[in-house]
């Protein structure tokens, strides 16, 4: 039995039509089901899925309840728990980006709302600023168009939440996809079961990207 750790919403979304190419079995009905554990036969094992928040799913890893976890790197770059990182899936992508409105590009950063306080600071000492940083769990552009941040430093995708609320990207600072990520002594136990996982996502990319078998 292997257990697999997805992020529900956005990433699940643009997962699915991939693990689908890869032939990996997945529960048709997770969409609709209120359930949280879906167990599936797939070759001559299972799959067990818990559907879980983004921001939890490093959680399930790294305390190995999950051998395998789908997750996007923003989540664990700022998480930075102990798992190894596998493949990157190249979906669910975006960017995360610096933002706020025109007029305080001139200025320099003093208050920024992020969902991602450890990487926000982190970007902003490099860039030799000190900030105050505003953690805020939505909605993070709320923050600079009524005043309270001069900066906000969030995901950014077709842009259109920015533009809606008066806002410009002033810098992009990492772009962001799904990834694998393995607990680490699963990966060692459960190698065979994990490397087929692997090999069977590595070849639906690859295909998808017009270079394969
Ligand atoms: N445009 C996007 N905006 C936000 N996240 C995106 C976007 N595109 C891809 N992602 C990925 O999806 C993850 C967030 O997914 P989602 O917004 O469904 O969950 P959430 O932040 O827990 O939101 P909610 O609390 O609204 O359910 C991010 O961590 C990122 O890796
Ligand atoms: O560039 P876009 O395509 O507009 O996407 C970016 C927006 O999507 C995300 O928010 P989400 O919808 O996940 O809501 P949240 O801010 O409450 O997390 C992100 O935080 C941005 O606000």
């Amino acid at each position: 039995m292997l257990t697999v750790a997805m992020a529900k919403g956005r990433t699940l979304d643009d997962v699915v039509p991939l693990w689908e190419e890869a032939g990996i079995a997945y529960p048709r009905d997770w969409d609709e089901s209120r359930a949280l554990v879906f167990e599936i036969p797939w070759r001559d094992a299972s799959l067990r899925y818990l559907l879980a928040k983004p921001a939890d799913v490093p959680t399930y890893v790294a305390y190995g309840v999950a051998d395998l976890g789908v997750v996007g790197n923003d989540i664990l770059l700022e998480q930075e728990r102990e798992m190894y990182e596998l493949f990157d899936l190249g979906v669910a992508r975006c960017k995360l980006c610096v933002a706020g409105r025109e007029e305080e590009r001139r200025h320099a950063p003093r208050r920024v709302a992020t969902k991602y306080p450890k990487l926000a600071d982190r970007y902003f000492r490099s860039q030799g600023h000190q900030v105050e940083i505003v953690p805020l769990a939505g909605s993070i552009e709320l923050a600079s168009v009524i005043g309270l941040t001069d900066r906000i430093f969030d995901l950014v995708q077709t842009g259109e939440t920015l533009r809606a609320n008066g806002l410009v990207v002033f810098d992009e600072v990492l772009d962001i996809s799904a990834r694998l990520v393995a607990n680490r002594s699963s990966y060692r136990m459960k190698h065979a079961e994990i490397s087929a996982c692997l090999h069977a996502l590595e070849a639906a990319a690859a295909r998808r990207n017009g270079h394969a078998p």
